[in-house]
């Protein structure tokens, strides 16, 4: 089995449910959204273009990858870059509800792609300025979608999650596990 994914968070996750993939190759594609594609719709075919890109580069590998958006309605947040992406993100999340959606592909040996999608309903409370600023001080944000990891610092934000925390951390583990019982990777 082969992780298509540079994330660590991804490879700790599976290992909790006790897959650990022969190896790992990140995809490495283009994640510009198209033009006004909805965040669901564009983690779906992230995660399914992740998956079928290093699935041709191993043919007959189960192949596993996975994309994570944060959005607040129709617009989709960026994975910061920089400080000043991740300031954008926080601004804009402060004392809102969000939506953090994970999308899953899993491409089996005989390459039938099966799809799973996760979606997380998050409420931050409202961020003073020197909360925003501390925040960005410790780089947590970095590399992160909508410029926050809910696995550290930030969780202290999160008024109230219903959906996966994996899910929101990258991997929801719910779906990854129905779609590796599915392609016989698992016990179900
Ligand atoms: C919202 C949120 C996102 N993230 C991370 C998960 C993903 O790694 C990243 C979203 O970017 P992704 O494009 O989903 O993943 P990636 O670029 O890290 O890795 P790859 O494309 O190779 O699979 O944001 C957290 O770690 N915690 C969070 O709370």
């Amino acid at each position: 089995m082969i992780l298509a994914s540079a994330s660590p968070r991804r490879l700790d996750l599976l290992a909790r449910i006790g897959v650990v993939p022969d190896a790992v190759d990140p995809a490495d594609l283009d994640e510009t959204p198209l033009a006004g594609e909805l965040p669901a719709r564009y983690a779906a075919r992230l995660a399914a273009a992740k998956a079928a890109l290093v699935a041709a580069r191993h043919p007959g590998a189960l192949v596993l990858g996975a994309d994570t958006v944060v959005a607040v309605g129709r617009r989709i947040l960026p994975k910061a870059e920089t400080e000043a992406e991740a300031r954008h993100c926080l601004e804009l999340l402060s004392g809102r509800r969000h939506r953090v959606l994970s999308a899953v592909t899993l491409i089996d040996g005989a390459g039938t792609a099966r799809h799973r999608l996760s979606t997380s309903i998050l409420s931050f409370k409202r961020l003073t300025g020197s909360e925003i600023a501390a925040y960005l001080a410790g780089g947590e944000w970095r590399g992160k979608a909508g410029g926050y990891a809910v696995q550290g610092a930030a969780e202290a934000f999160v008024r109230h999650l219903a959906g996966s925390h994996s899910g929101v951390v990258g991997l929801p583990l719910f779906e990854t596990r129905a779609l590796l019982v599915a392609a016989g990777r698992l016990d179900g």
